[in-house]
């Protein structure tokens, strides 16, 4: 089936909601792309806090609005830290998004993220090689990169939603974002985004944050990805190169309006 577009009016209230609502947003993610999730977070006016230790990971999950696993620099503390933190999460009806970073070539973390598929996702948010290995259908991409397209994935991003009951967003030049029955299309931004590190690990903070609104969660996952595909066309219009890029999306993100969030 044809992928839908999302709704204009949708979209905007999608936005409307999130700058009112403001989630606090628990993430455990990446030692490289801490301050830039923040920073996309605070833009869109989320509440970003990152807590990792084991102990206070398990007791802020439960008080968050929700929570963020990205497993780009996971180690075997981190790994517990989050386990702890997805249980308390679960127990406090907190959601929680998988980033599973680079997942494929390196057993651990791969190991790590298929246990984490049994315990309820809201919501996954990958690259397309990513989202294939995930799937247990390619053997990762290269490092943190991906080395298929969106649209090549999407039949595994399907089979994984049906399999965990999770929203699947798969990113690329074009995200589809899918139930496993019905599934979202989501154009712009730039291919100039994989070329500043952290915008897929931002991208799923802010996928974390929109499975803290009401309504329906496909249609808000794939409005979370139409703010940083609108912000990254947005941007590139007023940027020489991926520095100046950083800051100009900073503030799209920061001035968005209902307009162009397709
Ligand atoms: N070629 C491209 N053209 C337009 N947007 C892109 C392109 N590649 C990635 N993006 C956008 O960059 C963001 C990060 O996605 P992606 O690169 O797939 O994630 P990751 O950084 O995890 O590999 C998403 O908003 C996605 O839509
Ligand atoms: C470079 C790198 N190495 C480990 S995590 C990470 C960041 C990946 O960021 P993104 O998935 O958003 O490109
Ligand atoms: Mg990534």
């Amino acid at each position: 089936m044809q992928p839908d577009l999302l709704d204009r009016a949708q979209t905007a209230h999608a936005l409307q909601q999130f700058r009112r609502r403001s989630p606090l947003v628990h993430c455990m993610t990446n030692d490289v792309v801490q301050t830039f999730t923040a920073n996309v977070l605070l833009a869109l006016g989320a509440s970003p806090a990152m807590v990792i230790e084991p102990e206070e990971a398990q007791q802020f999950s439960a008080i968050a609005d929700a929570l963020l696993i990205n497993v780009g620099t996971l180690t075997r503390e981190r790994a517990d830290a989050m386990r702890a933190a997805i249980d308390s999460a679960r127990a406090a009806d907190t959601p929680w998004t998988l980033d599973p970073v680079a997942v494929g070539a390196l057993t651990f973390r791969t190991q790590f993220c298929q246990q984490l598929l049994t315990l309820q996702p809201a919501a996954i948010r990958g690259n397309a090689s990513e989202i294939l290995a995930l799937a247990g259908m390619s053997a990762g991409g290269r490092g943190v990169d991906t080395t298929d397209t969106a649209s090549t994935a999407l039949p595994a991003a399907q089979t994984l939603a049906r399999q965990t009951g999770a929203i699947v967003a798969v990113t690329g030049e074009v995200d589809y974002i899918t139930d496993g029955e019905r599934t979202l299309m989501v154009t712009g931004g730039d291919a100039l985004m994989t070329r500043v590190v952290g915008t897929g690990c931002a991208l799923s903070a802010v996928v974390a944050a929109s499975c803290a609104l009401e309504g329906n969660r496909l249609v808000n996952v794939a409005t979370a990805c139409a703010f940083m595909a609108r912000a990254g066309s947005l941007a590139v219009t007023k940027s020489t190169g991926p520095g100046s890029f950083v800051a100009e999306f900073l503030d799209a993100l920061y001035a968005l309006n209902g307009e162009g969030l397709q």
